[in-house]
C-alpha cells in the first residue's frame, strides 16, 4: 500500500513528551516506585532473587553457570537477551531445577510477594506451570499448596499492602492442559484466579488445547493465553475467536493488523478493531519483548501506539530475573521513552485492575480505596 505502512512488529516512534507530572515536575524513578501498581503477567519461575537461586541450587546440588549472586543475575539477563523466545526460555532450566520441593516453592513464592510489595505493587497475579515442579515427587496439588502457603506468608508479612493470586499455566508443547485446567478450577476459591498457556509459541497453536479452554468456559472460569509474542496474528485470532481468551499475554503483534498512513491517520484491520472494541486486555511486557526480539527498543515498542489508540493496555514485567526488571523499572522506562505522566500511569494501573481475574467488588475496592487515593496523594506531594 503506497503512502502508508503496515506496521509489522515495529511501531513508528511515538512523539516524545517530557516526563512531567501535571504540575510540571519531572517524574522520578522513586515517584514511580511509590505509585500503586498492578501486575497481571509475571512468572514465578522468572522472578527469583539471584541469591535464592544460588542457595537453593547448593542445597539440591544443581550446577549453575555462576554462583556469585551478582554474577548469576548478570548471566540470566545476558543469556535471556538473545533475540529469540526459544533461547530466552532455556534460562528457565536453572530456576525450575531449584523449585522441586515444597519448602523451596514456598520460599520463592514468599520472596516474590515481599519483592513486589517493596516495589509498590498492590495487586498481582503470578503464574507458573505446576507440571514443571513434580520432578522431586510432589503431586500437582502439593505444588499449588506450597505456592499458596508462600503467597499467604508474604501477604501477611506485608500487612495487607498487597493482594496476590495464582494463575496456573500449562506448557503449550506438552499435553497436560486439561489436567491443569481442572487443577485451576479445584483451587479457584483457595487462591487460584485463573489459567494460562505458555512456552514456545511458533508451532504450538492454542487450539491444541481447545478442550481445556472449553472446559474452563463451561466452568465460568478465567484464562489468558500467551499469544502474539513470537508468532503473529493467527495466534491472537485463535486465542480469542477459537479459545475464548479473556486476556492476551503480550498480544504485541496486534500491530501487524494496524496501518498508519503518511498523513498520520490510522486504520485498524478487523482483528485489531475487535480487540479494541471488546476491550480485550493486552498484558504488555516491554523489557521482555526487547530481549526476545518482539520489539527493537522500549521507545519503538508498539505500546506507545496502542496506548494512543486506547487499546486496553496494561504494563507488566513477565520475568523480573531474566529481564532484570520490576514494575517500577517497566513504568519508569515508559515515562522516559514516551513522557508519560501520572494520568497515564494511573490509566495503565486501572486498566490492569479492571482486567484482573478477581471478583468485581474486590477490583472496585482496590481502584477506589487504594489506586485512586494513591495517585491523588502523589499528585499532592
Ligand atoms: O514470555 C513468555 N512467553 C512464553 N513462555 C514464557 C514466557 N515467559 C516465561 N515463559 C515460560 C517459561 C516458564 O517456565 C513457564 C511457566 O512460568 O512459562
Ligand atoms: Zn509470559
Amino acid at each position: 500500500m503506497s503512502g502508508s505502512s503496515r506496521l509489522g512488529c515495529r511501531a513508528p516512534r511515538e512523539p516524545t513528551r517530557r516526563a512531567r507530572c501535571e504540575d510540571g515536575r519531572v517524574i522520578t524513578r522513586d515517584d514511580v516506585r511509590r505509585a500503586p501498581k498492578v501486575l497481571l503477567h509475571d512468572h514465578l519461575d522468572g522472578g527469583l532473587r539471584p541469591a535464592t537461586v544460588a542457595e537453593l541450587a547448593a542445597e539440591v546440588g544443581h550446577e549453575l553457570p555462576a554462583t556469585d549472586p551478582e554474577e548469576l543475575g548478570r548471566w540470566f539477563a545476558e543469556a535471556a537477551d538473545s533475540g529469540s523466545l526459544v533461547r530466552y526460555l532455556e534460562t528457565f532450566d536453572h530456576t525450575v531445577a531449584v523449585m522441586q520441593n515444597g519448602p523451596a516453592l514456598a520460599r520463592v513464592a514468599r520472596e516474590c510477594v515481599e519483592d513486589l510489595a517493596a516495589d509498590g505493587v498492590v495487586y498481582a497475579e503470578i503464574r507458573y506451570a505446576p507440571e514443571q515442579h513434580v520432578e522431586g515427587g510432589m503431586t500437582l496439588d502439593e505444588v499449588v499448596a506450597a505456592v499458596q502457603d508462600g503467597f499467604e506468608a508474604g501477604m501477611a508479612a506485608a500487612g495487607g499492602r498487597i493482594v496476590v493470586r495464582q494463575l496456573l499455566t500449562a506448557m503449550r508443547h506438552q499435553a497436560r492442559s486439561m489436567e491443569i485446567a481442572e487443577l485451576a478450577v479445584a483451587w479457584r476459591d483457595r487462591g487460584v484466579a485463573g489459567f494460562d498457556i505458555a512456552g514456545a509459541e511458533a508451532g504450538h497453536p492454542p487450539t491444541r488445547h481447545l478442550d481445556a479452554f472449553e472446559y474452563l468456559q463451561r466452568e465460568n472460569s478465567h484464562f489468558t493465553i500467551h499469544a502474539g509474542e513470537a508468532f503473529g496474528l493467527p495466534s491472537i485470532w485463535q486465542a480469542i475467536q477459537w479459545c475464548g481468551a479473556d486476556r492476551l499475554g503480550h498480544g504485541v503483534r496486534i500491530v501487524d493488523d494496524i496501518t498508519v498512513h503518511d498523513d498520520g491517520s490510522v486504520e485498524l484491520g478487523r482483528l485489531a478493531a475487535y480487540v479494541r472494541d471488546q476491550r480485550i486486555p493486552l498484558e504488555m511486557c516491554p523489557a521482555s519483548n526487547v530481549q526476545t526480539g518482539a520489539a527493537e527498543s522500549v521507545a519503538e515498542h508498539p505500546i506507545g501506539l496502542l496506548t494512543r489508540l486506547r487499546f486496553r493496555v496494561t504494563v507488566n514485567t513477565d520475568n523480573r530475573l531474566m529481564s532484570g526488571t520490576s514494575m517500577t523499572g517497566e513504568m519508569h522506562a515508559l515515562v522516559e521513552a514516551f513522557g508519560y505522566g501520572y494520568d497515564d500511569l494511573q490509566w495503565f494501573t486501572i486498566n490492569a485492575m479492571k482486567s484482573a481475574f478477581l471478583p468485581f467488588d474486590e477490583r472496585l475496592a482496590l481502584i477506589d480505596e487504594v489506586i485512586k487515593p494513591g495517585y491523588a496523594a502523589l499528585r499532592r506531594s
